[in-house]
């Protein structure tokens, strides 16, 4: 009888369940949507408590949908949005308040006092990360500093922390275990990368008891089984995790050094494989835990970009421009040029390489014959300058100049942005047959732990193109729309007005 993996996808604004075959194919799936909650401007939350209820829900209409049996499941993989931090009552499960998100800005006063306090140059050699409200460590000083009586608490054991696959291996083994993996655990800001420890100077420095942090595995292998209650009853090992941007380097197969992948998803997500070998970087990037895998940690050198597919929401929802996203394509393609517009969609701040917190977005060049499709049009081309500079940066750190990207996400569809990717990055893109390469790297990772996969040369095989765009603009053109986004992003840096909250009686 042929078995699956069952792997679920808890993105910042759904969550996945999708059951693989042998061939690693995505066989059924099921989505529910996740509830954004914006209590103040530059503030974002989810429930907890719901991320797991629909988690819950799409495994079950998976199996529904499927006609499977529990005992077809070899095992399951999780992968997760990224350093969004819960914090729950280690009784009862309840979370103490709501998982504040990875694009939320509201710890980045937190944020602002380490770097004050000069923790910059420590937390990087350490942590391989930047110091931002991006990351799970200010997200639990906020919290603590929120909810009263929580760090007592915590200190006397009675919380726990986790990143979102923490919080769903527990919830799913019914309380039994308190586990992330290296990847996840590489976002938290408080993850020695190189020692692969929790880092006691900064827990300390931030006031965080290890007591609360879950135990870091490697990503492929047996994190625990299901409780009864998830399957009637019949236990499925859950064999793997791994951050959803980690995770899709590994379904998209990009195992060898210098390969590189780009999720155009809400955000984007650029990551080179770096191999065993850590890369510190000298341009603004993140050096980042891939995965563990048969005893040995895998770095990465990672570009992250807050806003991608969202700016293509914004358009729709706050904009009303069109109805369905990739309708953008179309619009984009009514005019051949954006006529000299540039629009910077710093809405939560930029970050790779420029780490830009306070920074909004912006338009640039606006004539009175700017139209709809110009707007459009230069939304979309943002992206891809956001994706050039990671790529140029990442390019000069690593001492080379990387020829071809893969690609995937749900923007990646978009065949004018993918062109004007390879045309303004002077790169090969290469859009992956499977779109699930997300899920499909926590099933991999998953199947390898389980013998389900032999290896991953086995895996390797697998990866098929569904198309490719080679750049075909000249030098000349794609340097000077790129000195114009420059600009454009410079002039967006110095723009730092906060308007007061005025009464209207005042
Ligand atoms: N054809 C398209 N062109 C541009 N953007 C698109 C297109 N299709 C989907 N998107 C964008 O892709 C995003 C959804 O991608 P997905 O990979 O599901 O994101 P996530 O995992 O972050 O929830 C949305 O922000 C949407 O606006
Ligand atoms: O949920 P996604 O796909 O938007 O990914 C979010 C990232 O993991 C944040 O670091």
């Amino acid at each position: 009888m042929a078995k699956y993996i069952l792997s679920i996808d808890q993105g910042t604004t759904s969550t996945r369940a999708i059951i693989f075959n042998e061939e690693g194919e995505p066989k059924w799936s099921s989505q529910k949507d996740i509830e954004q909650y914006f209590p103040e401007p530059g503030w974002v939350e989810h429930d907890a408590n719901e991320i797991w209820l629909k988690t819950l829900q799409v495994i079950a209409n998976v199996m529904i949908e499927s006609g499977l049996e529990p005992e077809d499941l070899d095992s399951i993989g999780i992968t997760n949005q990224r350093e969004t931090t819960v914090i729950w009552d280690k009784e009862t499960g309840t979370p103490i308040y709501h998982a504040v998100v990875w694009q939320s800005t509201q710890t980045s006063d937190i944020a602002d006092q380490l770097k004050a306090d000069g923790h910059k140059d420590n937390i990087h050699k350490k942590t391989g990360l930047i110091i931002d409200s991006y990351f799970s460590a200010t997200k639990i000083k906020w919290i603590f500093d929120k909810v009263e009586g929580s760090k007592e608490r915590a200190e006397n054991g009675e919380l726990l922390f986790g990143t979102i696959d923490t919080w769903l291996l527990w919830k799913l083994t019914g309380g039994k275990v308190h586990a992330t993996d290296y990847s996840n655990a590489s976002r938290t800001m408080l993850y020695n990368i190189y020692d692969l420890e929790w880092d006691k100077d900064i827990l300390k420095l931030l006031d965080i008891p290890e007591k609360m942090l879950p135990e870091v595995l490697p990503s492929s292998g047996i994190f625990g089984e299901t409780m009864d209650a998830v399957f009637h009853g019949v236990s499925v090992p859950i064999a793997g995790i791994a951050g959803d941007q980690q995770a899709a380097l590994f379904g998209q197969t990009a195992f060898d050094k210098g390969m590189v992948k780009n999720t155009y998803g809400t955000g984007s997500f650029i990551i080179m494989n770096t191999g065993k070998e850590p890369i510190q970087s000298k341009n603004g990037l993140l050096t980042t835990l891939a995965y563990g895998l048969n005893g040995e940690v895998y770095y990465a050198l990672e570009g992250s970009i807050f806003v991608a597919g969202s700016a293509l929401q914004w358009l729709r929802d706050g904009m009303d421009m069109f109805r369905e996203s990739p309708e953008s394509e179309d619009l984009a393609l009514k005019v051949d040029t954006t006529d000299g517009v540039y629009v910077v969609p710093a809405f939560t701040g930029l970050g790779a390489p420029y780490w830009d917190q306070d920074a909004r977005g912006s338009v640039f060049g606006l004539t009175r014959g700017t139209t709809k499709s110009h707007f459009v049009r230069a939304t979309l081309e943002s992206l891809a300058y956001r994706t050039r500079d990671v790529v140029d940066a990442m390019n000069q750190d690593a001492g080379l100049k990387t020829e071809t990207m893969r690609v995937d996400g749900g923007a990646s569809m978009n065949d004018f942005l993918m062109q004007f990717q390879a045309d303004i990055s002077d790169v090969k893109i290469e859009r992956s047959k499977v779109m699930e390469t997300t899920a499909l790297g926590a099933a991999y990772l998953a199947g390898l732990a389980t013998g389900f996969f032999k290896d991953q040369e086995e895996i390797k095989a697998k990866w098929e193109k569904a198309s490719s765009f080679e750049p075909k603009m000249g030098a000349e053109k794609r340097e000077d729309l790129y000195a114009g986004w420059q600009a454009a992003v410079k002039s967006t840096q110095t723009f730092k007005f906060k308007p007061k909250k005025i009464n209207q009686e005042d």
